[in-house]
């Protein structure tokens, strides 16, 4: 281990009994020079970033570098606010993400995101799941659709005698696998999350991250997370952000360092990043 992983006892990355095998990067997305708006505000500058097929991208940096910013880009959750606007370019499978005859619906379909905080319709655990298949056009009914989507959000067992009872009623916890199923149902290709676990104990914290060792063999994954252990453990890659002032003294997000999480972790080439990682700063 390098000297900077050494300095930072608590923080282990996955060793060579786990290997991962992830030199060649198969993008899902690709960004190129992405900047973001909020009216005239430039909250985040010039980043370059690409998201590979069936890893773990975590998103990691101090409060207000534009982390959530960024992952709102990937499922165009900031057409949704007044004022935002995005520069630059993000392709997704090769096309323009925010190309003309894109439809932000279908986008949101494909790329579905979980919160911070469990959302959770007051509905029925089933029909939570049942909602978004309903709203696409499947009708009839949807058992076998609610059990594999909570099968694969390893919540079947816990809640598979309770259908009918009010999602509400769950756990934190099982809310967020609750609201991770309900974004599984409509067959994504892509799950953003922001911060999933900052709502959660540490018993419910390690079973999503689990979960996302599980989903990441059909799903890829871009977390932002505050918590620098839970990048190194569940993470493939890590994009470090910071805010830093330019020359009229307006502060913007950008990207400092984007690399294999172990890397990051235990060699990074930035110095920005091993203050960071290393408590020294943030
Ligand atoms: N809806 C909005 N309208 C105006 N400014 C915004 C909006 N959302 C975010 N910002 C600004 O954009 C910058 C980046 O915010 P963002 O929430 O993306 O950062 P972050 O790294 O995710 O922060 P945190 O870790 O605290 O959640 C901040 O200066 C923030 O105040």
């Amino acid at each position: 281990m390098s000297e900077i992983g050494t300095s930072m006892p608590n923080i282990t990355v996955r060793g060579p009994e786990a290997p991962r095998n992830i030199e060649a990067l198969d993008p899902v997305f690709s960004v190129e020079s992405l900047s973001v708006f909020y009216g005239a505000y430039e909250a985040v500058r010039g980043v370059d970033l690409t998201i590979g097929n069936r890893e773990i991208t975590a998103m990691i940096g101090p409060s207000g570098c534009g982390k959530s910013t960024v992952l709102r880009c990937f499922n165009r959750m900031n057409d949704l606010i007044p004022g935002a606007r995005a520069a630059g370019k993000i392709t997704y499978h090769g096309e323009d993400l925010y190309g003309d005859h894109v439809d932000p619906i279908e986008v949101r379909r494909r790329i579905g995101m979980v919160f911070q905080k469990p959302n959770p319709f007051p509905k029925s655990i089933y029909d939570n799941i049942a909602y978004g298949p309903r709203v696409n056009g499947k009708k009839g009914k949807m058992d076998d659709l609610v059990e594999d989507a909570l099968t694969k959000a390893a919540l079947w067992d816990e809640v598979k005698d309770k259908l009918k009872q009010n999602a509400l009623s769950l756990s934190g916890g099982q809310q967020q696998r609750l609201c991770i199923a309900r974004a599984i149902a409509v067959t994504p290709d892509v799950i953003l999350m922001d911060e999933p676990c900052s709502a959660l104990d540490p018993i419910a914290t390690t079973k999503i991250e689990d979960l996302m060792q599980e989903l990441k063999r059909d799903y890829t994954i871009v977390i932002v997370t505050h918590n620098m252990q839970q990048a190194a453990r569940v993470s493939d890659r890590t994009a470090f952000f910071t805010a830093e002032l330019d020359e009229q003294g307006e502060r913007h997000g950008r990207l400092v360092e984007f690399d294999e999480t172990s890397r990051i972790f235990t060699n990074p080439s930035d110095k920005r990043t091993e203050d960071y990682i290393t408590g020294r700063f943030g």
